[in-house]
């Protein structure tokens, strides 16, 4: 069947169109060549229109274990030339299928160099995915709607859960965690209790863990003021590492302001500078908002990491406090695992 994207300024993106229509999303592009799967499941994606800017997807195939999450919550995906015929020993199921059964709307062979030159020269745009008929007015209507920019509650888990280790207790902060996130924890040998986002400050206390882990997560940072102000009463109580989400909810909750980027940074491919040891890693990344620079200036952070392409926050750490974070993604899932050893940092802060 043949479909369309269309952007909320009017442009329209044909294709083919495999699951019918989406709903309303943001519409983000995406620069790995690789992890369509860990993308597609990255609860970070929650309500948004997945553009791959690499020409052939599905190539390698997909596999359970892969998946950040059980299930996508990403509204659609929009590729070049979707692969049905996968090369690998891993493959348990075409790109196809896995689409099918997941139930995701893929509009496929578009010129999805043509959609990232738009989202990159006129920023993040609300867009739809529809049969290639459907009639004008009716795309209208769908694209006046708003993309909600609270979303954590549809990805965070119901109730807690614990993954014993012989480590240090930590507590995890639930705000849509992705799978390699719980598992590179998992790892260091912690002992872990992933709570829901909502969880108060007095519950975790409660617990009386060594640590606290804020996690990733999709939407305006600033829609939490609940988790800000949780973690605004528990700064000094404990350890704290934040990834992505988490990071910016630390910031805003020392007093910092976070801001949409333009459109954002996603992919396995984006080289960040270690500010601490001048080296540059490539690093894995999914985010459209980012911490204010001048908003920490004065406050008690230092800022630890840089992203090389645009020169905005990728890492800070408290100056006093063992509180650190990165904006980007040291779990990769996808992407190379040059950072894997700030898992390590954290364990040892909770051993402190
Ligand atoms: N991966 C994440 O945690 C994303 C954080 C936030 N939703 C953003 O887009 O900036």
């Amino acid at each position: 069947m043949k479909g369309k994207l269309v952007l909320e300024d009017g442009s329209e993106f044909p294709g083919n169109l495999l699951n019918g229509s989406s709903e309303l999303g943001e519409v983000v592009f995406n620069t790995g060549m690789t992890g369509y799967q860990e993308t597609l499941t990255d609860p970070s994606y929650c309500g948004q229109i997945i553009t791959m800017t690499y020409p052939l997807i599905g190539n390698y195939g997909t596999a359970q274990a892969f998946n950040q999450a059980t299930h996508s919550y990403a509204k659609g995906f929009v590729i070049g030339q979707l692969c049905e015929h996968p090369g690998n020993y891993q493959a348990e199921e075409t790109l196809p299928a896995y689409l099918n059964e997941q139930g995701i709307p893929c509009l496929y062979d578009v010129d999805t160099r043509a959609v990232t030159r738009k989202i990159r020269a006129g920023g993040a745009m609300k867009g739809v995915i529809v049969p290639a008929d459907t009639d004008n007015a009716r795309v209208k209507a769908i694209l006046a709607g708003d993309v909600p920019s609270n979303v954590v509650t549809a990805v965070t888990t119901r109730q807690m859960y614990k993954i014993p280790g012989k480590g240090p207790s930590v507590v995890v902060m639930d705000f849509g965690i992705k799978q390699n996130i719980v598992n590179s924890l998992a790892k260091t040998g912690m002992n872990l209790t992933v709570v829901p986002a909502g969880t108060s400050a007095a519950a975790i206390m409660e617990m009386n863990p060594d640590g606290l882990f804020l996690s990733n997560g999709p939407g305006d940072p600033k829609a939490l003021p609940g988790a800000i102000a949780t973690i605004r009463e528990l700064l000094d109580y404990r350890p704290i590492f934040g990834i992505c989400l988490g990071h910016q909810l630390l910031a805003l909750a020392m007093g910092g302001n976070t801001y949409k980027l333009p459109f954002g940074h996603r992919g396995s491919n984006h080289p960040v500078k270690d500010l601490m040891t001048g080296r540059v890693t490539i690093t894995s990344q999914n985010h459209g908002y980012a911490v204010d620079e001048a908003s920490i200036q004065g406050m008690d952070v230092t800022v630890t990491h840089r992203a090389v392409n645009d020169g905005t926050i990728e890492g800070m750490r408290h100056n006093r406090l063992p509180v650190f974070s990165v904006q980007y993604h040291p779990e990769a899932a996808p992407g190379p695992d040059d950072n894997v050893y700030l898992f390590d940092r954290f364990l040892e802060n909770t051993k402190q």
